[in-house]
């Protein structure tokens, strides 16, 4: 792709589990129709589960270089020069004519959309367009109307919600997402706190994140003049910000000769009003969010199948220190289906993702095989396999995984009829049905 040509960015940021990749997914069906989109997802834990579902639900593929993934950090600080290379790689390297980057739940908007302006590399490549925040409504109204703040337990750390409120004020539009869970009465309220914190901004109600793509994509709504007003660009442009605690000092130094390389020309066009150097170790002068917010993450993994009965029971009490948990699980009796687990603040939905590549046919079996070189593979079993995420603040990772432990099938009942169980989990690919009704939920509001 020519230089000049500069494929216009939305950015989608959010809270944990409001529904980024349930809007990304849907923008590749519908909007996909106008822009040849390339997407870019950044997830906070080592596994990158929001990539994968991306993958299985559009046409996109790690392998033609439709879908980049950055994990195990946050795009917003710790990943800057992943994210920097991956711009510039996808720039040169791949055809498409628009980007799409997912943050991860919990980034930060502001540094992200400065690696889209001058002076920032990537500034000459592309064309933001587009900030978007997706906000889950009934975890916002819990939050911010009954007064219940997603708290970390670390004493040291700020609350989540702030986060989420820094997400709020930061955008072009909000989506406010999963509207079924609220009655219209806590969407108002939800919305007039929303207004307060960011007046004028544009609000999309919607269940599911079905969202007109005219309203998120191609908007030219982002104004860097604007967003130069924030308090908080300017903060994390200001020199005095300094205060040494960055965990990534040396992904600093690479950076900032980076940025030395660039021509700073057109910084004074589009001014941020600060007449001092925009270095790099300025533009992120805050903790990493994972450090800020009290929040870590862990994965569970295990090459055996959960008992159906014992591991419904868990989903019905799920450790409060979970803020979100994501991936795939293998139940014993639904050996055909991978299921997909997503849970984010009271609701957990489980769902049929796609078949194991261990039933597929020997053909299409060994090119799964080929092109996933760091897939686990049993003998017995082939890639069937429990890998979750959990994302949280001041989880106790040893007894969660200890329960988790105790709802596998057991060495005894590895030798039962495991169809015999009774199992709630769905176990069928009935495409022709709405695929919300494949789906376990639990929680509130089933
Ligand atoms: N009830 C309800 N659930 C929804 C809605 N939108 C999405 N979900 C579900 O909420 C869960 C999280 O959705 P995702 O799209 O994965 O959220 P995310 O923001 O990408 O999550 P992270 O990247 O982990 O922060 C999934 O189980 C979705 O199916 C909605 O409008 N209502």
């Amino acid at each position: 792709m020519a230089v000049d040509e500069q494929p216009p960015v939305t950015t989608l940021s959010g809270g944990l589990g409001a529904g980024k990749t349930t809007l990304l997914n849907h923008l590749l069906t519908i909007g996909g129709e106008e822009y040849d989109i390339a997407v870019l997802v950044n997830d906070v834990g080592e596994v990158n589960v929001d990539a994968d579902l991306i993958e299985n639900g559009s046409e996109l593929s790690m392998e033609d270089g439709g879908v980049t993934e950055l994990s195990n950090g946050c795009i917003c600080c710790g990943l800057q020069n992943e994210l920097d290379q991956e711009l510039r790689r996808l720039a040169f390297d791949e055809a498409f004519d628009y980007l799409v980057v997912e943050a991860s739940g919990i980034s930060d908007p502001v540094p992200i959309a400065q690696r889209f302006v001058s002076p920032a590399r990537a500034s000459a490549l592309y064309d933001l367009d587009t900030t978007v925040t997706v906000v889950d409504a009934a975890q916002f109204h819990q939050a911010f109307v009954d007064g219940r703040p997603l708290k970390s337990t670390d004493d040291d750390a700020r609350p989540l919600s702030d986060l989420l409120a820094e997400q709020v004020e930061f955008c072009d539009v909000l989506v406010l997402n999963k509207c079924d869970l609220v009655s219209e009465t806590e969407r108002e309220a939800v919305e007039r706190v929303v207004r307060t914190l960011h007046p004028g901004v544009d609000v999309v109600r919607t269940t599911e994140s079905t969202v007109d793509p005219e309203r998120v994509l191609g908007t030219g709504r982002f104004d860097q003049d604007e967003a130069s007003d924030s308090a908080r660009w300017k903060q994390a442009l200001s020199p005095d910000h300094g205060d040494g605690t960055d965990v990534d000092s040396d992904d600093h130094h690479e950076s900032q000769t980076e940025m030395d390389d660039h021509g700073h020309g057109d910084d004074h066009e589009h001014g941020t009003g600060d007449d001092h150097d925009h270095t790099h170790d300025d533009e992120h002068d805050h903790l990493h969010p994972p450090e800020e917010f009290g929040v870590d993450s862990f994965v569970y993994e295990r090459h055996r199948p959960f008992h159906p009965e014992r591991f419904r029971e868990w989903l019905g009490s799920f450790p409060e220190s979970v803020v979100r948990a994501k991936g795939h699980l293998w139940v014993a009796g639904r050996e055909r289906y991978a299921l997909d687990l997503s849970q984010a603040g009271t609701q957990t939905h489980v769902e049929v993702n796609g078949r194991w590549a261990v039933t597929l046919p020997e053909f299409q079996r060994e090119s799964y095989r080929e092109s996933r070189s760091d897939l686990h593979w049993d003998e017995q079993w082939g890639d069937r396999e429990v890998k979750l995420v959990f994302i949280g603040a001041g989880m106790d990772e040893s007894s969660i995984a200890d329960a988790l432990d105790d709802c596998l099938v057991s060495e005894t009942e590895m030798e039962d009829d495991w169809e015999a169980f009774k199992n709630p989990f769905p176990g069928t690919m009935e495409w022709s049905q709405p695929p919300i009704e494949q789906r376990l939920v639990v929680g509130d509001r089933q």
